[in-house]
């Protein structure tokens, strides 16, 4: 039957039934015991290897895998108990009956107490045996299976537990009454507590104590589905405050998706009862860090830090809303910085942002925490005083600010003094809406401007009225140039020592279709705002000179054309080119042209200017400074300009008389004029005493009503030639 030590299959090949069934070792030195066994084995379908004895046995064990050993205890060399005993040291997992003629109580116990599994007396009742031998294999099959289930379980407790631990979120356990019952690694990471140390504690004592009612239902949610709580942010407290605060997003999860007995049944199995909450907390402070940047800069002017026009919209709104409760007023001032541009471009963009800052700062000092002060602008600022209860009120506020900005700054070593014009409008009697105040306080703002600037001004209805003039006349007049209601007058300048005609000026006129004839008075300061001036001129300067061109070309060839000049067309950087293009255009020259400028051009920016004037004066044109007299520029420029003529102004023609010592001005000027050797034309002459006067001053030229009024073209034509003719407009 082969080698003792070679496996007996029943059949097939020996590693097809090794793979398929448990191998039973029967060890036994009766070779008839071992086959009938190995036969019965073979006929109940179990696979079986045969010793004769134990040393065979060993050899086998070493090279097999065994499940189940039937032993023979009286056996040579190695006897049953002692294999056992060698048996349970190196291969405790295998299951062992006996099967023996040893019928001693003493031996039949050791066997029994080293864990042989059953013991049967030879001869063997087959049945019985094979009911032994199939007990054992079953409960091997039971404890392979458990082990299995055990190890899955222990590997899938593995996993879940890893990937709980290694959550990048906050994974969270309350019991009923709101303790931690499980929390995850993370919390330790991000709050700075040990695990251990929250397990038992109520979650409140993580809760940043001014998000206790926020996070009171998110964090102890009791719902389920779809009503749970979600994405509810609070701040969670790092333990002893270490790191600060953490903004944190949670959200309670449903019963449905958690497994993990957050609801139990309750004994009548029907009905679910509350046994903690499971919760999720993303760790989300470096977005609200970012949200926070984000929001400042929404909100905020960089430069100076200070709220911006937003900001100061939203708590203007604020403010109304609690005023109209209240029955309080407020007050919103808009503060304007005098002459910043000046300031700015002399010393320069990065001294300018300086500058400003500095003053920023000096405003903010001079203010309580509940005022907002805002820029608005480049040198615009905006300031709300939620509370006042007078105007006195408000004057007190506004002096000491005024008066702190007083105090010279130093910018680079540069001492600057800077003033502001601050425009006051209060909530209700000035305005009820947020819009009406900001409008209102800027056109207060805008009156200490054109008052003359540093000083602050109440908001007054008739201002209103003025600035809705201003408005019309501002959206009138661009229509006024698309319909041609634009002309050009012309006055004649008179010589008085041989009475004839030397010049005229050009003189705007607008024929509105409904309001009549507008003065230049009221809208040239409106063109000069917004910029139409520099269009309008030039078409004056070209209407002009297409009329002179006719009248020297109808034998007037001495004749001169006197046109008005801002300084706002001056500032063009091709303002001159302008002036030669249009000689040139209509063929005259330089000599037949004079420019009319008043003093308030040359206290701009005189190097600009001078250059400017000097290339005007190169090519033969006269440059009048009009009005002279009346400005407060230094008399010392008039040697420097390229100047021909000064014109006398009509305050000072008006006041002479045959004995007046306003005349003496006239004189002065007559002499200082002659002595520069420059051209005088009196204005706004009048009357013949004034006539005379002037001609015996030694006034050498004059305009006015006297000798004409300005006429339109057609009657200019007709006036040189000599015709009288009623005078329609003046
Ligand atoms: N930049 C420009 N300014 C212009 C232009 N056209 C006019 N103006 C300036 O507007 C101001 C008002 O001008 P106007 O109403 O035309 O008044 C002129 C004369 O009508 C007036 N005048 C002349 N003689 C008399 C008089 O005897 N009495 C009296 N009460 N008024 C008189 O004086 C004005 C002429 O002023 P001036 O230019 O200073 O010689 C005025 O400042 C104009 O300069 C334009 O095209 N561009």
């Amino acid at each position: 039957m082969g080698s003792d030590l070679e496996p007996q299959l029943p059949g097939g090949t020996r590693q097809a039934s090794q793979a398929e069934q448990p191998k039973i070792l029967v060890v036994d030195d009766e070779v008839r015991m071992r086959e009938s066994v190995r036969d019965l084995l073979r006929a109940y379908g179990h696979s079986s290897v045969i010793a004769a004895n134990g040393k065979i046995a060993l050899e086998i064990l070493r090279q097999q895998s065994i499940e189940l050993i039937l032993l023979d205890l009286n056996m040579p060399e190695i006897s049953g108990l002692d294999f056992l005993e060698m048996l349970k040291a190196d291969y405790p997992d295998i299951d062992v009956v006996i099967v023996s003629g040893e019928a001693t109580f003493a031996n039949a116990t050791e066997a029994l107490r080293q864990g042989v599994h059953d013991f049967l007396r030879k001869p063997y009742n087959p049945v019985e045996l094979i009911g032994i031998i199939e007990k054992v294999l079953k409960k091997r099959n039971l404890e392979r299976d458990f082990k299995q289930v055990h190890q899955q379980l222990e590997a899938s407790e593995y996993r879940y537990r890893f990937i709980v631990d290694n959550s990048p979120d906050i994974i969270y356990m309350l019991d009923e009454n709101g303790r931690f019952c499980f929390v995850n690694d993370r919390i330790s990471q991000l709050l700075d507590y040990p695990k251990d140390e929250l397990i038992g504690q109520h979650y409140s004592a993580v809760v940043h104590e001014e998000d206790i009612e926020k996070a009171k239902y998110a964090f102890a949610e009791r719902r389920t589905g779809d009503r749970a709580s979600r994405n509810v942010e609070f701040r969670l407290r790092c333990r002893d405050n270490a790191q600060g605060s953490r903004y944190f997003e949670s959200r309670s999860v449903s019963i449905e998706l958690n497994s993990m007995g957050i609801y139990s049944n309750s004994d009548d199995g029907d009905s679910k009862r509350y046994v903690g909450t499971y919760g999720v907390a993303r760790d989300i402070s470096e977005r609200k860090r970012a949200e926070e940047i984000i929001n400042f800069q929404l909100y905020h002017d960089l430069l100076t830090q200070l709220p911006n026009r937003a900001l100061l919209r939203d708590r203007l709104g604020l403010a109304i809303s609690q005023a109209r409760r209240s029955g309080n007023q407020l007050a919103l001032m808009y503060l304007d910085m005098d002459r910043f541009k000046v300031i700015n471009d002399s010393l320069g963009h990065v001294a300018g942002d300086q500058l400003l800052q500095t003053v920023a700062n000096r405003l903010r000092n001079s203010l309580r925490d509940s005022d907002t002060l805002a820029r608005v602008g480049g040198d615009e600022f905006n300031l709300l005083v939620p509370e006042v209860t007078d105007k006195e009120d408000v004057a007190r506020l506004v002096e000491k600010v005024l008066k702190n900005l007083k105090t010279p700054i130093f910018i680079d070593g540069v001492e600057v003094f800077v003033s502001f014009s601050i425009g006051i409008a209060l909530y209700p009697d000035d305005g009820e809406t947020m819009d009406t105040l900001i409008k209102h306080a800027d056109i207060a703002m805008y009156h200490v401007k054109r008052r003359g600037k540093d000083g602050y001004e109440f908001f007054s209805s008739n201002m209103k009225t003025m600035v809705d003039q201003h408005l019309s006349l501002d959206s009138g007049l661009r229509r006024a140039i698309d319909e041609e209601q634009l002309h050009v007058y012309f006055q004649p300048q008179i010589d008085l020592r041989s009475g004839e005609i030397s010049g005229m000026e050009a003189l705007l006129r607008w024929k509105h279709p409904e309001a009549g004839y507008i003065s230049p008075t009221e809208f040239i300061p409106v063109a000069e705002e917004n910029g139409l001036i520099n269009e309008i001129g030039l078409w004056v300067l070209d209407a002009g000179c297409a009329e002179l061109k006719k009248w020297r070309q109808a034998g007037h060839n001495q004749l001169n054309l006197a046109v008005n000049v801002s300084s706002k067309q001056l500032a063009q950087a091709d303002f001159e080119q302008q002036v030669f293009n249009t000689l040139e255009k209509h063929g005259i020259p330089g000599s037949a042209l004079e420019l009319e400028i008043t003093e308030n051009v040359l206290i701009q920016d005189m190097d600009q200017v001078i250059n400017k004037l000097r290339q005007l004066h190169a090519a033969g044109i006269c440059i009048a400074v009009d009005d002279f007299g009346i400005g407060y520029s230094s008399l010392g420029y008039l040697q420097s300009l390229p100047l021909s003529t000064l014109k006398i102004d009509r305050s000072f023609v008006s006041g002479i008389r045959a004995t007046n010592n306003r005349n003496s001005i006239v004189t002065a000027i007559i002499a200082m004029a002659k002595e520069l050797g420059l051209r005088i034309i009196a204005e706004g002459v009048e009357t013949e005493s004034q006539h005379q006067q002037l001609k015996q001053l030694g006034c050498p030229h004059a305009q006015g009503f006297l000798f004409s009024r300005p006429m339109p073209k057609e009657q200019t034509a007709q006036f040189l030639n000599g015709v009288e003719l009623q005078q329609q407009h003046s």
